[in-house]
């Protein structure tokens, strides 16, 4: 049924169909019912709230109890309802859901990175099928405007490249761990508490919930499209104090970043590099100065240079208040009539094979501390076609515990900070170093961004 067809069917007003009552949920409701008056104004029509699905209809959640249900298809296949809001989250339930809903000529507003990321353009196209609206600009960075900017005000432009903070858990953690030495356990938990992580915080700390964005922005900044299972992927699990110290002592910080890359090689042919892992970031770039929640995406295109959005990433309010946003604009495609514009991917871009990426490195290594070490230690890194920018070299090799692991003084620590290399060189590099006598061991490897050369 197109939009047509199922307006028709409706009166002066927008039924809203909320599926989910959680973290974000429970705020999307709250600031309807105290600013739905508001909302008539800047939609030209009421906006009723027709039903909530939650999963447990046994809780009072201050709302009128007739609104509560547990059947979330039937809510969605109401013929009063013109938009359905999805904050459920997981990928296979909504999937269907909002498949049926967009089917039935009705707009979706959806948080869900995870289900955007691995089926954007099924949904897409079931969207155009119907000529309705599927808005997620929650999916990406909570409150902070990005979708909306990539696909309208960025949409003259060449983006060559984004760089962002985009998951305000491990952000939360990163921060703590680097400000004030905190335990990585015990703010992981808070952040759980703030309702900034997923249900599941391994889709935060592993660093599914960032290569969903990550394949979300490459997909509208390069017109091509990206999903999860394109974007390589590290978490910060395996981040050590010891890291971050190291991190400290070149004037850097760690972020875990999602980092969105056109690639143009030698021959003009270009493709998509996305990617997400923790990153040494220069102290003195406006990426390192995002702490707690909050997260950042920072772009860099052809004609408008360097552009940074900055706001807070997770929790209730401010995901509502994105969430929000996107209902007014659908709503009001409801009641005037017009479509939001898609997610072109014309450019049909391939995605650039992981070896060939060029970043900088850091490699934290324990060497022999003897005569010769450093050469030998260079020469790998010149075998490999890897450009040295400086060595720093430490005496005293202490476990993460601080306990002396060199009682002797045998052994030193030793941080290579590289010029760009490829992975590929990079992993080859570090093997030969585990192979060296004068490495006792390879103890981090760790990108740099946000630099030059
Ligand atoms: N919490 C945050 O800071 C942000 C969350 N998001 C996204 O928003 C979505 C929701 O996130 P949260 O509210 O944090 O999750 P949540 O886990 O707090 O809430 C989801 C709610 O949906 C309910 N639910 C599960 N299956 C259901 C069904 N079949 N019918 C009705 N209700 C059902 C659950 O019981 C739960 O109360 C997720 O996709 C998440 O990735 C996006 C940006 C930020
Ligand atoms: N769990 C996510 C929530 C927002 O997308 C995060 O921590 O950023
Ligand atoms: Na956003």
């Amino acid at each position: 049924m197109t939009r047509e067809a199922h307006t028709e069917l409706c009166q002066s007003e927008v039924g809203v169909a909320i599926l989910g009552m959680g973290t974000v949920g429970t705020e999307v409701v709250r600031l309807l019912n105290e600013h739905g008056d508001s909302f008539t104004h800047r939609i030209g029509a009421p906006v009723v709230i027709r039903g909530i699905a939650v999963r447990d209809t046994s809780r009072d959640r201050g709302v009128d109890p007739s609104l509560i249900t547990d059947d979330a298809q039937a809510l969605v296949d109401r013929p009063d309802v013109d938009v359905v809001v999805e904050v459920i989250g997981g990928i296979e339930g909504s999937r269907q859901l909002l498949l049926s809903a967009l089917k039935q000529g009705k707009s979706v507003v959806t948080a869900n990175k995870a289900l955007v990321a691995a089926h954007a353009a099924e949904l897409a196209a079931a969207a155009d099928e119907s000529q309705v609206d599927l808005y997620f600009e929650a999916a990406v960075a909570g409150a902070i405007p990005i979708i909306g900017p990539l696909k309208r005000s960025m949409a003259g432009d060449e983006i060559q490249r984004v760089m962002g903070i985009v998951n305000g858990t491990t952000n939360f953690i990163l921060s703590a761990m680097d400000e004030t030495g905190a335990d990585y356990a015990e703010t992981l938990a808070e952040a759980g508490r703030l309702g900034y992580a997923e249900a599941d915080p391994t889709a935060d700390v592993e660093g599914f919930d960032a290569a969903s964005k990550a394949a979300i922005l490459s997909t509208l900044a390069f017109h091509s499209r990206v999903t999860a299972n394109d974007v390589y992927r590290e978490g910060i699990t395996k981040i050590t104090q010891q890291d971050i110290k190291s991190a400290r002592k070149l004037n850097c910080t760690i972020k875990l970043l999602a980092v969105c890359e056109r690639i143009i090689s030698e021959d003009g042919s270009q493709s998509v590099s996305a990617r997400v892992y923790p990153a040494l970031v220069p102290l003195t770039h406006q990426l390192a100065t995002v702490n707690g929640a909050f997260n950042a995406v920072f772009l860099e295109a052809e004609s408008a240079g360097q552009i940074m959005f900055y706001g807070p990433g997770a929790g209730g309010a401010p995901t509502a208040s994105a969430v929000l946003g996107d209902l007014v604009a659908a709503s009001r495609n409801v009641v005037h009539g017009g479509r939001a514009p898609g997610d072109n991917t014309y450019a049909n871009l391939p995605i650039a094979e992981f070896g060939d990426v060029q970043t900088r490195y850091l490699v934290n290594m324990h060497v022999v501390d003897e005569k010769g070490t450093l050469s030998k230690v260079a020469e790998v890194f010149a075998n490999h076609d890897i450009s040295i920018a400086t060595v720093h070299q430490d005496d005293v090799v202490e476990n993460e515990d601080g306990t002396n692991i060199d009682p002797d003084g045998k052994f030193a620590r030793l941080a290579v900070v590289t010029h760009r290399a490829s992975e590929a060189n990079l992993a080859a590099c570090v093997e030969s170093l585990g192979n060296s006598e004068s490495v006792v061991k390879v103890t981090s490897v760790l990108r740099m961004e946000g630099q030059d050369n």
